[in-house]
């Protein structure tokens, strides 16, 4: 069996982690951070402690900081960089990959939408790289924390693109008896999942950060997937795509789980701190606080009611009080549950 080699760009928790399962699985992988002393830590002492705690890499995992040498020979280069840079990496990656058999297939496991654009990752990929430099292009995406990916506990997710061999090959790159990967050809559905609950998730942190309890969470929860499929379902994607793991899935593990960092940031700004200081303190990404305008947007621009995520972009971009929000939200007249009630 020959063994393939993979490009990772974005040495963060999740990029770092998904290397390490490569690795694990007999990939020969180079992980790429823009920080040589990054790259250095990972190298000598096989940890990324900014990102994974007391966690310790594979010795074979190698990472750099010269993007030329992390996609020498590259069969795969997986984009795990936060959305709103995905673009500018894509810029940089494209002249470096080569055409036709020795283009790679392009795979991203980020979860957001463009602020500016509201394009999905994918889009933004086969907008920056040329069809010849690319084989196809995958998502990952599903109920994943790289923290409990990390202890080995596990985890189901999705492989999703419209060219179902590709998918199929990353299947088989990731599989291993913790991990399981299930292929989808509802790239929109996939993408829009994952982008959307994270907006949800910082919602259901607020709560928790107000001491309301389950039954709250829970509604929030069931509303939220309701306003996330209607939203995706008139973007184009498949409705059953929204019960799968990148759907729901994701939606649960986000809006339960204290490793999400999207609920640790609701938490904090139901306890009362600033979004400035919140996102100044988490040290990591937050995807939701920008796709939530994304989202908002994109609300109006398909006449799809939202008010769950409304009253979120309320809070995060219009100053809103959390607590006028959840009155103004439960004192909606009243509806029918199912839209075709
Ligand atoms: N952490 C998880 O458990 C997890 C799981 C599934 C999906 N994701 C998704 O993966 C993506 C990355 O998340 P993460 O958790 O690894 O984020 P992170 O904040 O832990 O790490 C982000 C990494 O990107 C790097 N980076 C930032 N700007 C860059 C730039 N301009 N050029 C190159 N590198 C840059 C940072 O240095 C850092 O290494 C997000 O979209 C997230 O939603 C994360
Ligand atoms: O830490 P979060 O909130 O970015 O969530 C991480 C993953 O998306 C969970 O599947």
């Amino acid at each position: 069996m020959t063994t393939t080699k993979i490009a990772v760009l974005g040495a963060g928790s999740w990029g770092s982690i998904l290397a390490s399962i490569l690795v694990q699985n007999g990939g020969q992988v180079q992980l790429w951070t823009r920080r040589p002393e990054q790259a250095a830590e990972i190298n000598e002492q096989h940890t990324n402690q900014r990102y994974v705690q007391n966690y310790h890499y594979p010795e074979e995992l190698t990472a750099t900081s010269d993007l030329s040498q992390a996609l020498a020979g590259a069969q795969v280069v997986l984009f795990t960089v936060p959305t709103p840079v995905v673009r500018s990496v894509a810029q940089q990656v494209s002249p470096l990959l080569g055409t036709g058999e020795a283009a790679p297939i392009i795979v991203h496991a980020s979860k957001g939408l463009e602020q500016e654009t509201h394009c999905r990752i994918s889009e933004i990929l086969a907008a920056m790289i040329a069809p010849e430099k690319r084989q196809g292009i995958v998502v990952l995406s599903g109920p994943s924390h790289a923290e409990e990916v990390a202890r080995q506990d596990l985890t189901l997710i999705t492989a999703a693109s419209a060219d179902l061999a590709c998918a199929r090959q990353v299947q088989k790159l990731f599989m291993n008896d913790y991990f399981r990967v299930y292929t989808n050809t509802d790239v929109i559905g996939v993408e829009l999942g994952a982008a959307f609950k994270n907006v949800i998730a910082l919602g259901a942190g607020a709560l928790a950060g107000l001491g309301y309890g389950d039954n709250a969470k829970a509604a929030l929860m069931t509303r939220g997937l309701a306003e996330i499929s209607r939203l995706g379902m008139a973007l184009g994607a498949k409705p059953e795509t929204f019960i799968g793991l990148s759907g729901v899935g994701d939606l649960i593990v986000t809006c339960t789980s204290v490793h999400s960092r999207n609920w640790r940031a609701g938490q904090q700004l139901g306890q009362g701190q600033s979004l400035e200081a919140v996102v100044q303190n988490m040290g990591m990404v937050i995807e939701g606080v920008k796709t939530c305008q994304s989202a908002y947007e994109l609300a109006q621009q398909e006449k799809i009611e939202m008010p769950i995520t409304a009253a979120i972009y309320h809070v995060l971009y219009e100053q809103a009080e959390i607590k006028s929000e959840i009155a103004a939200l439960m004192r909606r007249e009243g509806k029918a549950e199912l839209s075709w009630d």
